[in-house]
């Protein structure tokens, strides 16, 4: 019988950035508004690698508990005994050194998408956290949201038959004058030394529903690695800026079109008039969910022989009406939560081998399309004392 007392998580957030705030916004709502009563979550600690005062006002900002202790430095957070987990909320460029510092320290992690800058550092990371026993999960919200669990079921139930094709977008009108976009060039979305660029910031998303469609729900005997094709278009500062990815799985019969800009948005005039942001399409129908991809809210079903009916199904996310406030990250963190509780050290929902193959087919997509990014940031040698963990800028 299960226990009537919340298993509770204490977290650690590593850096005090925007992604940072909503997270722990989110995990400082009462979960019994999102109907769960198993576990719970406290924010013990706060790092900023700029400074402990900007760790102090992150605090103030999110409203958070007064008894978090907050630090100047990533190094003394990992060390932090009262660490059950760390949400690692820095840029792309910093996730592997980051995740491997706090994985030596022997502390459980989140760690934001894209996991990492290239595949071989994923790999590393999952074998650091196999060889210490730690749990380590790549920060996919998405994939945690009830609407993706009920698109899950359906496909995996046959709802649509075979299902044959997948195509996602998740891309933002970002476009500018004289082939500029909206972001500086030193903004993360963009920048090199970041790791910027749509694909590993965006066009994650979009592959996401590729694989949920079309790799996730397949048998573990079944499931293939697919070959890729891309096409990509690079902004003045290297990285992709608009980028369309097919993954074919051969054995399968299926294939999956992920596409992701910054020049053009999926959403075209902020009411969705522009459709589906992701169609599923099999022999007995198709699954469309409504964007933006990251955060889809409603979805429909649309069989081949239901006589033009379309099942149209609403998924809010719930609010605590006491901070008012729901994000939706808050079920990525409640996952985590049971995954701790239950000792698993990776999560049936985004295991570490599928969040490996994605990495893959982004590494090879950028590849093709001639994206590299710096060897400070593409390394897969880790440095405890890199910048990218000290925070020496
Ligand atoms: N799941 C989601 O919906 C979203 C996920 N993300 C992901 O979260 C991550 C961070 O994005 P976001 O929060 O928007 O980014 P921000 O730029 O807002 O924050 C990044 C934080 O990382 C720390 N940092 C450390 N070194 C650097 C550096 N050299 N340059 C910039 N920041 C640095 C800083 O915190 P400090 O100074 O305190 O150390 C900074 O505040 C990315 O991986 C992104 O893909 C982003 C948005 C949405
Ligand atoms: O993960 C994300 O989702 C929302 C986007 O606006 C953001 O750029 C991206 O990092």
């Amino acid at each position: 019988m299960a226990s009537s007392t919340p298993y509770t998580v204490r977290w650690g957030i590593m850096a005090t950035g925007w992604i940072a705030e909503m997270f722990s916004k989110d995990l400082l709502t009462n979960p019994a508004t999102r109907d769960v009563h198993d576990v719970r979550h406290e924010i013990v600690a706060v790092a900023s690698s700029s400074a402990k005062e900007r760790a102090d006002e992150f605090i103030t900002k999110i409203d958070g508990p007064s008894t978090a202790k907050t630090y100047g430095s990533y190094h003394e957070l990992v060390a932090d005994p009262d660490v059950d987990i760390v949400y690692i909320a820095t840029p792309h460029s910093h996730h592997f050194q980051n995740a491997m510092l706090a994985l030596e320290a022997g502390k459980n992690v989140l760690c934001e998408k894209a996991l990492t800058v290239t595949a071989s550092q994923a790999r590393k990371l999952v074998d650091k956290a196999r060889e210490k026993n730690l749990f380590f999960m790549e920060a996919v919200w998405t994939r945690y949201f009830p609407i993706s669990i009920k698109v899950r079921e359906l496909l995996a139930s046959g709802a649509i038959g075979n299902v044959y094709r997948a195509v996602a977008d998740l891309s933002f009108n970002n476009d500018a004058p004289e082939g500029k976009v909206t972001f500086k060039d030193s903004h993360r979305m963009v920048n090199i030394d970041l790791a910027g660029g749509a694909l590993l910031d965006l066009g994650i998303y979009s592959l996401t529903w590729v694989f949920q469609a079309l790799y996730h729900v397949q048998p573990e005997k079944k499931k293939e690695s697919p070959k890729v094709a891309a096409a990509i278009n690079k902004y003045h500062t290297g990285a992709d800026e608009t980028t369309s990815i097919i993954v074919q799985f051969p054995k399968h019969r299926s294939q999956g079109v992920a596409l992701t800009s910054l020049r053009i948005g999926t959403d075209v005039d902020g009411h969705n008039s522009g459709g589906p942001a992701i169609r599923i399409q099999g022999s007995g129908g198709e699954i469309q969910v409504m964007g933006p991809a990251y955060r889809p809210l409603q979805y429909k079903v649309i069989k081949k022989d239901g006589g033009g009916q379309v099942e149209v199904v609403d998924c809010p996310i719930p609010k605590d009406p006491t901070r008012d406030w729901g994000h939706g990250m808050f079920w990525e963190a409640d996952e985590c939560a049971r995954c701790l509780r239950d000792g698993k050290k990776e999560s049936e929902t985004l295991p570490w081998s599928e969040s490996i193959v994605i990495m893959e087919v982004m590494e090879e997509a950028l590849r093709q399309g001639g994206v590299e990014y710096p060897e400070l940031i593409a390394t897969d040698v880790f440095d405890a004392q890199s910048s990218l963990n000290t925070g020496k800028r």
